[in-house]
């Protein structure tokens, strides 16, 4: 079962995962109502910017990260951003709060000059994600493994991401099993989510190129993070 300093690994970061989210006056810009292309287009670029800053903040507070080699904390966070940002936005659409982001929130990604070829698979794992029926302990701990993967490109010393994210993988499979006890097969539906989100990512390249085609401009934040301009 989960040992002391599991728990205490656990509750740091599903602690850092509640605490670093999108300022409310930001995610309320979700529900003004123009909805052109390009009115959603910005919005969206807005709140991914407000997405990365926190989960810039979250990161530092993963036990060990800080520990990295930084370039290697770069090149996770560069690696991982697109991936942590589906797992946060799916918690949007799969929240049951009327917060009234999901429809508004669904309607812009929809109208946003995104290809159908990517918004079909996109909402199919929203949807995948929600009847996961995740607890916030879980939500924090999988978006933590996706950090913390590997063989992002430019990770220089593999072995340490790796024994990171080791520690993070045998707390959440204890987790799943205390969880979800009459569904044995739980964690690894969980980590069936990740190899989903590797396929996002590479639309995700995609979804970019044709934007930029269009002539859509980006924070420098997000050139920076997704070597784009
Ligand atoms: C540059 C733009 C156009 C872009 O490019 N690819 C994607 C993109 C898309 Cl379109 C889908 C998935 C991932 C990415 Cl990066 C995006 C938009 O990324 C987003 C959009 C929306 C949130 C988002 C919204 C609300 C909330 C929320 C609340 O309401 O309380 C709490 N946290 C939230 C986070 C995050 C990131």
């Amino acid at each position: 079962e989960i040992t002391k300093e599991q728990q205490a690994l656990m509750k740091i970061i599903t602690d850092a995962y509640n605490r670093h989210q999108i300022p409310q006056d930001v995610a309320k810009k979700l529900l003004q109502d123009q909805y052109s292309a390009e009115e959603n287009f910005l919005l969206l670029t807005e709140m991914a910017t407000s997405q990365v800053q926190v989960l810039v903040e979250f990161t530092k507070n993963i036990p060990g990260f800080l520990s990295l080699d930084r370039e290697d904390q770069i090149a996770l966070l560069k690696g991982s951003a697109v991936e942590a940002m589906f797992l946060r936005s799916a918690q949007v659409f799969n929240r049951k709060t009327p917060s009234g982001h999901t429809e508004v929130l669904e309607e812009r990604i929809r109208k946003s000059g995104i290809s159908e070829e990517f918004i079909t698979p996109m909402f199919n794992f929203y949807k995948s994600i929600g009847e996961l029926h995740m607890v916030q302990e879980e939500q924090a701990l999988l978006t933590t493994v996706t950090i913390l993967t590997p063989d992002r490109p430019y990770v220089k010393d593999q072995q340490a991401v790796e024994r990171l994210q080791e520690t993070i993988l045998d707390v959440l499979r204890k987790l799943c099993v205390l969880q979800h006890p009459q569904e044995p097969q739980y964690f690894a539906r969980l980590l069936g989510r990740l190899t989903e989100l590797r396929t996002l990512s590479h639309y995700h390249t995609e979804m970019l190129a044709s934007w930029r085609m269009n002539d859509h401009k980006f924070t420098p934040l997000l050139c920076e993070i997704w070597d784009v301009q």
